[in-house]
Parts: structure tokens; sequence; C-alpha cells
């Protein structure tokens, strides 16, 4: 069974469990998929998320009345934001890229740094306090030395650049970064719902509308990164965050690019790689449709499509073949979508043709999707995660090793 598995993608963690998936404070335990928060619609426990789950088949419609969202708020104020600039497919909140503006500069000195919320390649994620307005942040540190030893020095620098330009509903908002000598250090929104990833491994696999409401929100994102010209290359349930209210929030642009036409470079997590990556042919922003696809999968099934219990050669080996198994679970129109994203074909792949993104907004899978509601994220969330206790409530993220080594060391800059 490759579900266990599959928690391999997952960073060294030290969670309480020793399985990686429930949180600290959260009630749920990973037993069986009846006892999945989603799944639950068909078990019944009175679970706030079974109700939402239930909810979901009519939610991406749902005329209900607005679901109220947090206002996001700044570290220092000066967040520019201008009106809708035409693209291929227009959509109410597009916003045009103007580099925001932070006023002043942020230092260690300006946060209280509390636990670890998560752990990368090149350093780990905090959960942070501003001494000037009390509010929680997320702090990415990034030890300056992995940095350089990885090679990663053009893609830390991207990532900066990247998140600094686009802001959009279900994006990670950037308000600043700054550094020492051994580290950089780049000030984030806290977002307090926890890893998509970590809701699909209690779940095992998700209920086809809730699947569907996930990917459609994924899909505006990687529709306005498009038309901004940044292929995003990193998507996986890891890299979305759940905020408050249940909407995604797509995180860690450490691969994103901006790329007016074609790139070479081999990056990405194993499983979700598209074929042209794989066989170092350039590519573009076709590869994130194909990513799209396998998310889609996986949130369908529990695992990846690629995946056979091997070593990562035997993933890529198994995406060059590109021969898909759906199980007879998954839904008519799903599987009709799918085949069409995870094609080696480029020009048979949706999103890649010429109608672009919209041709995957109008697959009959997505066909009640309200799109200009869900911009506006007033489309209830099928899962609202229990984040009960304040702004600074980190009870939905794992538990890691802190950091030993102390923050603003003296020493020589790599
Ligand atoms: N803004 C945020 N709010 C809350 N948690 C966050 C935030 N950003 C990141 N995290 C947590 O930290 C983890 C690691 O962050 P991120 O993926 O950006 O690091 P990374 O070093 O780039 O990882 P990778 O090696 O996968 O590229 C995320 O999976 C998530 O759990």
């Amino acid at each position: 069974m490759p579900f266990g598995s599959l928690l391999k993608k997952k960073k060294t963690k030290d969670s309480p469990s020793g399985q990686g998936v429930t949180s600290p404070t959260s009630p749920t335990k990973e037993t069986s998929s009846t006892s999945s928060p989603l799944s639950s619609k068909q078990s019944g426990p009175p679970q706030s998320t079974t109700t939402a789950a239930t909810s979901a088949s009519s939610a991406l419609t749902s005329t209900n009345g607005p679901v109220e969202t947090k206002a996001e708020s700044t570290p220092t104020p000066a967040t520019i934001a201008t009106p809708t600039e035409a693209t291929a497919t227009p959509t109410p909140i597009m916003e045009k890229v103007v580099p925001r503006q932070t006023k002043g500069k942020y230092t260690l000195t300006d946060f209280n740094f509390e636990r670890t919320l998560g752990t990368g390649s090149f350093g780990r994620v905090h959960l942070v306090q501003s001494k000037h307005n009390q509010r929680y942040y997320a702090v990415k540190v990034l030890k300056k030395q992995q940095v350089v030893k990885m090679k990663q020095i053009e893609h830390t620098n991207d990532e900066r650049r990247m998140l600094q330009r686009v802001k959009h509903p279900f994006l990670i908002t950037l308000w600043g970064t700054f550094q020492d000598a051994k580290n950089l250090y780049m000030v984030m929104d806290f977002i307090e719902g926890g890893e998509l990833f970590s809701l699909l491994r209690k779940s095992q696999r998700f209920p086809n509308p809730v699947a569907k409401f996930y990917a459609a929100e994924v899909t505006l994102a990687l529709e306005y990164l498009h038309a901004q010209n940044i292929i995003y290359r990193d998507l996986k349930p890891e890299n979305l965050l759940l905020d408050r209210h249940g909407h995604i929030k797509i995180t860690d642009f450490g691969f994103a690019k901006d790329v007016v036409d074609i790139t070479w470079t081999l990056c990405g997590t194993p499983d979700y790689l598209a074929p042209e990556v794989v066989s170092s042919k350039g590519y573009n922003k076709s590869v994130d449709w194909w990513s799209l696809g396998i998310l889609i999968f996986e949130m369908l099934c529990g695992f990846t499509p690629f995946w056979d219990g091997g070593s990562p050669v035997k993933i890529y080996e198994n995406i060059l073949k590109s021969k898909v198994k759906y199980p007879p679970y998954i839904h008519h129109d799903a599987q009709d979508l799918l085949v069409q994203l995870i094609t080696p074909d480029l020009t048979k792949r949706l999103g890649n043709l010429h109608g672009g993104p919209a041709d995957v907004k109008n697959h009959a899978w997505f066909a009640e999707v309200t799109w200009e509601r869900l911009l506006k994220k007033d489309i209830d969330a099928p899962y609202v995660p229990p984040v009960k206790g304040g702004q600074g409530d980190a009870s939905q993220f794992d538990k890691y090793p802190e950091e030993t080594e102390e923050y603003g060391k003296k020493g020589d800059d790599p």
C-alpha cells in the first residue's frame, strides 16, 4: 500500500505520534479511513469537518452569506495593490504586479522567536511575534551556508523577488526580508490552519467535492502566477497551507521562476515532476498543469500516480512512461480532467493549449464552480481547521526539534 510511505516526502520531523500527521492538540488520530475528518461524511461523527465536507458538494456554487475573511495585517504599513490588469482569462481581482513596499527594514530584534512551524532543505520556519504590534508572523530562516552548499543562491534570490511581486488571495504574503552574517530571514503572514498535507494524511483521501474545492483555489493561483510569467514548479500538498477559514495559501516559492519562454532547470519534488523536466527538455508553464494533475490525483487517491515503492529513479522511469492507473472510485469527470493534465503530450495538456487556464476552469469537473465567488473567498471551505486559540495558535502544526544555534551571531558571511 503506497499510502504510508508517502510520508517519506516530508522532511524529518518530531511528531508526537511518530507518524507525522497528528498535530499535538488535534483530537484526530490517524487510525483508519473512517476516522478521517473529511471521509467521516460517511461514518458521521460530529466534527466541524463533517458538515464542511458534506456541504462542499454544493459549496462551490454556494449563495450563502460570504465567509468572514481574515484581514491581513502588515507589521509596518504600506502595501501597494493596484487595480486589475487584463489577462487571457480575466478574473475580478487580478492585481497588477507592483513590488510590495515595506516601511523601513526589519531586524532580528523586531521579533520574539517562538516555536518551529516547519523545516525545509535550507532552514526552518518559525512562529514569531512582532514586538511592535504584537501580531504573529512566520519567519523563514535560511542558513546561508546551506544555501551556498546546495548551489541555491539564485533560487533563494528568485524566491524573494517572486514573493515581493505577487499579491493574490491564495498566495502567501511576504512582508520583508533581512539578513545577518549567517542567515537570511523572510517575514511572512502566519497561516494558522496547517498543511494540506497533514489533513490529507489524516483523511487518507478526500471526497470528490473536497478535492475539487482545493484544486479550484490552486487553479486560480496558477492562473494568476502564469499571467505574471511565473512558473511555480513545486506544487504539492506540503506547500499548500490552510488559513483559519480553510482556504488555500500557497507557500514556498523556492523554485518559482520568472520565465517568458522556456527554462531547463531540474527542480521540484520527484513524484510531481513532469516528463519534460525529467528528460531535461526545455519546459514552460505546462509543468504546473501536470503537477496540478498529480495533486488532484493524490487528493482523490491518497497516493501519487507514479510512486511504486522505489527510488526517485524508479519514479522518473514511471513518469517518462506516463501510464496512470485510475482507481475505480475516481469520479468520471475527474478522471477525464486528469487524463488531459497528466499527459506527456504538450499539445494535448490542458492549461497549455490555446485556451490557457480557461480550458482547465471550463472542464466538466469544475462545472459547478463559480470562479468569481471563489476568488473572493465567498465560498465556504469544506474543512475549517480547529484553530481555537488566538492569532498565535500553532496547534495545527507538528512539533519539530528546535534550532540549537542562536540567530544573529556575528562571524564570516558565507
Ligand atoms: N507562512 C507560513 N505560515 C505557517 N507555516 C508556514 C509558513 N510558511 C511555511 N510554513 C511551514 O514551514 C514548512 C517549510 O516551509 P517551506 O516549504 O517554505 O521551507 P523550504 O525550506 O523551502 O522547504 P523545502 O525544502 O520543501 O523547499 C512548510 O511546509 C509549512 O509547514
